[in-house]
């Protein structure tokens, strides 16, 4: 299959070079030396000992006659893409965490579907990545249909790298909203590692209002996506979160797409996640990541 990836940051990169052993891959990146060193050495993976070749295109100009695109720009940068005169014909899977994108991507003429991934990665140059944590994408269709999205994850599908079809797209990203809602922000702010959701006690307390809050919001029973987040705290005990790499890397978090879509869906006050919104604001402005408003 010809494969488009918008997007070369960590998961971008991970998918590429994951894809690109068996599809005809082509990465869309918006920095001229990050497109050249691709083209000239392809994706480098900590998984595989050679590199993966791919093509690789300069921002916004976008290869045409994909039969999928893989979009793996953070949520913040995805109105600028969705700005985008994008080709019709092909189907469209969105990788990120968070849900404000529903909206936007209901308004499109495009076939979409939305995944959760559950891989960990970490871009280490503009051609190399490490995969920190072994997962699976699982995807649901969103405006595309279901019997697509079973094709689509039938011919993506790899043993190390599998993809698992989901019929509910909400169902399936509120419960990851939940965890990311959770783990991300209190990681950030406290800079511990995941495990600390579970195992520090102010954390955790800190940690259930947090899901308590979210759940209410998004009719979601309140022990069962607990006890997930504190599986996941355990499974990732190790890592750092996404938001707390943003944060120490001085980029912007997706804190808005995360939290602060919650708070958007509350029919009352979230007192903790209104805290938590402000609080990691704070540090971004800390970092000099966003300016007074
Ligand atoms: N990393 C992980 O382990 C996981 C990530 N996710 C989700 O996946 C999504 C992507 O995350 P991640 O890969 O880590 O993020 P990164 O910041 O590593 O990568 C995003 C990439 O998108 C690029 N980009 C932004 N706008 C454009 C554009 N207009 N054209 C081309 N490229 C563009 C950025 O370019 P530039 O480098 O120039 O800024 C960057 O390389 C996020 O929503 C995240 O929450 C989910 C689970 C795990
Ligand atoms: C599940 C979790 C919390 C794993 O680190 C994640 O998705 C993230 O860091 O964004």
């Amino acid at each position: 299959m010809r494969v488009g990836v918008i997007g070369g940051g960590a998961v971008g990169l991970l998918a590429g070079a994951y894809l690109g052993r068996t599809h005809d891959v082509h990465m869309v990146v918006r920095n001229e030396e990050q497109k050249d060193i691709l083209c000239r050495e392809g994706i480098w993976c900590d998984a595989f000992s050679a590199a993966v070749f791919v093509e690789a295109h300069l921002y916004p100009r976008l290869p045409r006659d994909m039969d999928v695109w893989l979009v793996s720009v953070k949520q913040y940068d995805l109105e600028e893409v969705l700005s985008l005169p994008l080709p019709e014909n092909g189907k469209y899977l969105f990788l990120q965490n968070g849900m404000s994108h529903l909206d936007q991507l209901q308004s499109l003429y495009l076939d979409t579907f939305a995944a959760v991934v559950e891989h960990g990665a970490l871009k280490v140059s503009f051609n190399e990545v490490a995969h920190t944590g072994k997962g699976r994408i699982k995807a649901a269709p969103f405006t595309g249909s279901l019997p697509d999205m079973e094709e689509l994850a039938e011919s993506l599908h790899q043993e190390d790298f599998p993809f698992l079809v989901h019929a509910d797209a909400v169902g399936m990203l509120s419960e990851k909203l939940v965890v990311n809602a959770v783990i991300n922000p209190l990681t950030a702010l406290f800079e511990q590692k995941n495990r600390a959701v579970k195992d520090n006690p102010y954390i955790r307390s800190l940690g259930y209002r947090l899901c308590e809050e979210a759940c209410r919001t998004l009719s979601l029973d309140v022990q069962h996506q607990w006890n997930r987040v504190l599986a996941i705290a355990e499974q990732t005990g190790g890592n750092q979160s996404s938001m707390w790499k943003d944060l120490q890397e001085g980029r912007r978090t997706e804190i808005d797409a995360i939290s602060g879509f919650i708070l958007d869906r509350a029919r009352e006050d979230l007192p903790v996640h209104q805290f938590i919104v402000e609080a990691v604001h704070a540090m971004e402005y800390e970092k000099g990541v966003i300016v007074d408003e």
